[in-house]
C-alpha cells in the first residue's frame, strides 16, 4: 500500500469520522505553518540572530527571536485562514480576535516549545489546540474551555526529522516531512503508549522542592531492582515538553512536571491551554494517562489564558501508582 500524505489521510479520516471539512482545511494550514517554522529553524546560526530577542512575554520569560518569528508565522496564517475566529498564544498577553469572519474555531498555540534548546541545535516543537468558538462576542473567557472540549490537537517536532503528530479524537497519527517533495507522509499510524514503563523524565534539579508523592515515586524508581519496584529505571530530560511527549509516543515512559514548593503559588510550571491540554489529550488518545496527580488534566476548568497546571503524562500503570501516592495518608505522620 502506498503511504498516504497528510492531505490524503485528512480526507479519508475525515470521511470515516464525519469531521467537518473546515477543521480539516485548518489542520492542513497548520501543518503548512509548521513546515515554514521548520525551515526558519533549520537555518540555524546562518540566521545570525538565534538568541534572546531582548523582550519578555507576559509571563516574565525571555523571548527568543525564533519564539517571535514562530508566533508571527502562526498568527499570519490564522488571520488569513477563513475558519479561525481568534487566537491565543504563549507569546501574546491577550487574545487576538479576527473580526468580520464567520469562523467556527479558536486556535491556541505554543509557537515554539523548548525554545531554550534552539541555540544548542536540540529538538524544539510547536503545539496547537483547536476549540469550538462559543456563541457571542469573543473575549478571553471564550478560550476558558476544558481540554475535553478540544476538537483537534497536535504538535510539530523539529528534530532530526520534522514530524507532525495529530489527534482528532480517534487515535494519534504521526507524519514525517519529506524534504524532497515537501509533503508530510503518514509514517506512524495509531501511535500507542504501553501501560508499563521503565523510563521517567523529570527535572531532577528541582528534587528538593517536590511534594511527598513525587519524592516517593522517584525515590522508588531510582532504588531500581533492589527497591520496592523491583526493576531498574532509566531517566531522560530533553527540556522540551513536546520532545518528551514524542518519546512517550515512540517508546513509552512517563513525563512529570509536578507542582513544587516554588511553583505552588502559580499552580505549576507548564501552561494548561497550549501545553498540557493538547499534549495531555494526545497521550490519552494513545492509551496513556494525563493527570495533575489528583484529576485528569483535561477536566481542569481554565480561569485564565496563561494558567499553569501540574503535569504528569504517560504509561497508565505507572501514573495510576503515582496518583495512588497522592491520596495516600502516611499513618505515622
Ligand atoms: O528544563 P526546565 O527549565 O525545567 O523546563 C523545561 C520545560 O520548559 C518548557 O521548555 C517550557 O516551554 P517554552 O519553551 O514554550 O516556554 C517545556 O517545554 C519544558 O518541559
Ligand atoms: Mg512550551
Ligand atoms: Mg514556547
Amino acid at each position: 500500500m502506498v503511504t498516504p500524505t497528510l492531505a490524503q489521510f485528512l480526507t479519508g479520516h475525515g470521511q470515516q469520522f464525519n469531521v467537518p471539512g473546515e477543521s480539516l482545511s485548518l489542520i492542513a494550514d497548520i501543518a503548512a505553518t509548521c513546515k515554514d517554522i521548520a525551515y526558519e529553524i533549520s537555518r540555524g546560526a546562518l540566521r545570525g540572530n538565534m538568541g534572546n530577542a531582548g523582550s519578555e512575554n507576559s509571563q516574565g520569560e525571555q523571548q527568543k527571536t525564533l519564539d517571535l518569528i514562530s508566533h508571527d508565522i502562526f498568527a499570519n496564517m490564522a488571520e488569513q485562514q477563513p475558519h479561525v475566529a481568534a487566537i491565543a498564544s504563549e507569546e501574546m498577553e491577550h487574545v487576538q480576535v479576527f473580526s468580520g469572519k464567520n469562523a467556527a474555531y479558536l486556535l491556541v498555540f505554543d509557537p515554539l516549545d523548548g525554545s531554550s534548546n534552539v541555540d544548542l541545535n536540540f529538538s524544539v516543537g510547536s503545539i496547537f489546540s483547536l476549540l469550538p468558538k462559543p456563541a457571542g462576542t469573543i473575549v478571553a473567557q471564550s478560550f476558558f474551555q476544558p481540554g475535553t472540549s478540544q476538537i483537534a490537537a497536535g504538535y510539530a517536532l523539529y528534530g532530526t526529522s520534522t514530524m507532525f503528530v495529530l489527534t482528532l479524537g480517534h487515535g494519534v497519527y504521526g507524519f514525517t516531512l519529506d524534504p524532497d517533495s515537501g509533503e508530510f507522509y503518514l509514517t506512524h499510524p495509531e501511535m500507542r503508549i504501553a501501560p508499563d514503563a521503565q523510563e521517567f523524565a523529570i527535572n531532577m534539579s528541582n528534587q528538593r522542592f517536590w511534594q511527598p508523592p513525587v519524592q516517593r515515586y522517584i525515590d522508588e524508581c531510582i532504588a531500581g531492582n533492589s527497591g520496592p519496584r523491583g526493576k531498574d529505571f532509566n531517566m531522560r530530560w530533553v527540556a522540551a515538553m513536546v520532545a518528551e511527549v514524542h518519546r512517550l509516543l515512540i517508546r513509552g515512559g512517563v513525563f512529570l512536571y509536578p507542582l513544587d514548593k516554588r511553583t505552588v503559588g502559580r499552580g505549576g510550571r507548564l501552561r494548561l491551554l497550549y501545553e498540557a491540554n493538547p499534549l495531555g489529550w494526545l497521550v490519552q488518545q494513545a492509551g496513556g494517562m494525563a493527570t495533575t496527580g489528583h484529576r485528569s488534566i483535561l477536566e481542569v476548568e481554565p480561569t485564565s489564558l496563561h494558567q499553569r497546571v501540574p503535569v504528569m503524562l504517560g504509561a497508565r500503570n505507572e501514573l495510576e501508582l503515582l496518583v495512588s501516592y497522592h491520596s495516600f495518608k502516611d499513618p505515622s505522620a
